[in-house]
């Protein structure tokens, strides 16, 4: 482990992966093997979570793509240094921001969407000219496979390398010292990520998971609320770290909502969902059986049939759901939807407010004003009002959670800036020691005086007319260095002129 890292470490430190145009020759790249080994990667994704092509393709290749393309177009903008304002000290020197890469990152994806969750960070890694060591998730076992077969075909040998493995691999691996570790998956397991990355102090994203919360006021559109709420919660059979985790409504609301998203459900999946090309799989036994768990106990208002040889959880929903149940303690990331009656928005608000920061927060009405109110008074990773999961899929939004549900964010130039250093640069001219003065000691009052001056603009009465002075001088200065030539030439067109003038008379 410790020798993959040091080639790695290696190939960063020859320069390569600097420049803009090696950049954007890896991410084209990249896209090639998206659209050229297609095939392969949608098998392996079907392999791993019994998902249909067309749904492997519209929830993890499209993103990936977008994304790629969306890098293309922005990154010669984005790496390029910016200016920022100066002071009165430093008005003639140069001062900007050079992103920089950090370095050799390591991303440990997750299993859930095995492909779009490893390949879209690797994407701001490669766009902010790191060196990147990949470590897919062992749970989806074929996707990891198929990643560390394809990159090397497409991608630098030495700065992007695959290593697959469990926990025994992962945890070696974190041993190592990295310049940033981005991890996607559960929180205990972050805390670990954390922990390790801290003896280094090396910095890390943390995509994390959490009771994602969707509170129906009664002033809505019913019947289209649970169509969007039914498809992100049963997409990839419950297993999105953004999915409504559970919902919160007033309990009159209750029958039509289940009434509604069974409805619904029928639409989606038919008669006979077990069929239904469109409706995935528990991950593995271990996930199949915790699910299984948090029913004990419950009231099935519809679902709850289950099939362990194929891991089969059919979409369920749970009523008047006790809070203090096992199903309301723990991130569900399967197909229960437990519906937990409140009196009004008020006491949603609080409900939402004493538990851990969720990732992602969902808020259906018509009354805007609530949206927003909810908005204010709660905290989550991020949040769509009247849908759910999309604000994922615009990556002009940074994509990450709060508190216990992660820290940093990515997607689109928020991933860029997570793997970049935003260098400060200042430069200064060996000239104009005048200025620096003040700096140098002995200290005095007066030099306190211009620096307030200087620095937070504030004038000493006395003194003001002395600062104007000053201040005018260096108008003066600027001005004169800024228009030199035009000053040359109408200094020589005055002396020609006055040349001429005093000729002529002598010729008179
Ligand atoms: N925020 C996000 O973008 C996001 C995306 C997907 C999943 N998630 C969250 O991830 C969770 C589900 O994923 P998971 O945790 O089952 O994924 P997982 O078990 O696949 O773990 C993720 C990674 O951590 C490694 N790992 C596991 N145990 C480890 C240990 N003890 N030490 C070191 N490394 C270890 C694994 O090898 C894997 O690469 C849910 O909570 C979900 O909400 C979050
Ligand atoms: C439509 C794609 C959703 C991806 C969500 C990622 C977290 O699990």
């Amino acid at each position: 482990m410790e020798r993959e890292v040091q080639r790695v470490r290696q190939a960063f430190l020859s320069g390569r992966s600097r420049s803009l145009r090696f950049r954007l020759q890896q991410l084209e790249a990249l896209r090639r093997m998206v659209q050229e080994r297609e095939k392969d990667i949608l098998a392996a994704i079907a392999a791993d979570l019994c998902k249909s092509e067309f749904n492997a393709y519209s929830q993890e290749v499209i993103t990936v793509l977008g994304e790629i393309d969306f890098m293309l177009e922005n990154l010669p903008e984005w790496v390029t240094a910016k200016p920022v304002k100066k002071n009165l000290l430093t008005m003639l020197d140069e001062a900007y921001i050079q992103p920089q890469p950090l370095g050799v990152v390591l991303i440990i994806g997750a299993w859930n969407y095995p492909f779009v969750l490893t390949i879209q960070p690797l994407i701001g890694a490669i766009a902010a000219g790191n060196a990147v060591i990949i470590k897919p998730s062992e749970l989806s076992e074929n996707t990891a496979k198929i990643v560390a077969k394809l990159l090397p075909q497409y991608l630098d040998q030495d700065l992007y390398i695959v290593i697959n493995g469990g926990v025994e691999e992962t945890t070696e691996l974190l041993k190592q010292r990295f310049d940033h570790v981005f991890y996607t998956g559960n929180t205990a397991v972050g805390k670990i990520v954390m922990e390790a990355a801290a003896k280094h102090l090396t910095p890390v994203t943390l995509e994390l998971g959490g009771k994602s919360p969707c509170y129906i006021d009664k002033d809505c559109d019913l019947d289209i609320v649970c169509r969007r709420i039914t498809w992100g919660k049963y997409m990839n059979c419950g297993q999105t770290c953004i999915a409504p985790d559970y919902i919160l409504c007033e309990a009159s609301l209750q029958s039509q909502i289940v009434w509604k998203i069974k409805e619904t459900v029928k639409e989606f999946y038919g008669e006979n969902i077990k069929e239904s090309p469109d409706y995935e799989r528990i991950i593995n036994l271990r996930h199949f059986k915790r699910i299984l768990s948090l029913l004990e106990g419950q009231k099935i208002a519809f679902g709850g049939e289950t099939d362990e040889a194929t891991r089969y959880i059919a979409p369920t929903v749970l009523t008047d759901v006790d809070p203090k149940t096992k199903v309301m303690q723990e991130e569900i990331f399967g197909p229960i939807l437990p519906i937990v009656p409140v009196k009004n928005v008020d006491e949603a608000i609080d409900f939402i407010n004493e538990r851990e920061k969720p990732l992602a927060l969902y808020v259906f009405s018509h009354n805007h004003k609530l949206i927003k109110r909810m908005i204010d008074e709660t905290s989550s990773g991020g949040v769509t009002g009247n849908d759910v999961i999309m604000h994922f899929t615009l990556n002009s939004l940074p994509f990450g959670g709060v508190g216990s549900s992660g820290m940093g964010a990515y997607h689109g130039k928020h991933s860029f800036n997570t793997f970049s250093h935003q260098r400060p640069c200042l430069l200064k001219s060996l000239k104009r020691e005048g200025a620096n003065k003040l700096r140098y000691p002995p200290n005095s009052q007066s030099k306190v005086d211009w620096g307030k001056f200087f620095l937070l603009k504030r004038f000493n009465k006395e003194k003001y007319g002395l600062l104007l002075l000053t201040f005018l001088g260096i108008v003066a200065a600027v001005l004169v260095k800024k228009y030199q030539a035009v000053l040359r030439r109408k200094a020589l067109l005055i002396f020609l002129v006055v040349h001429r003038l005093r000729w002529s008379s002598k010729q008179r």
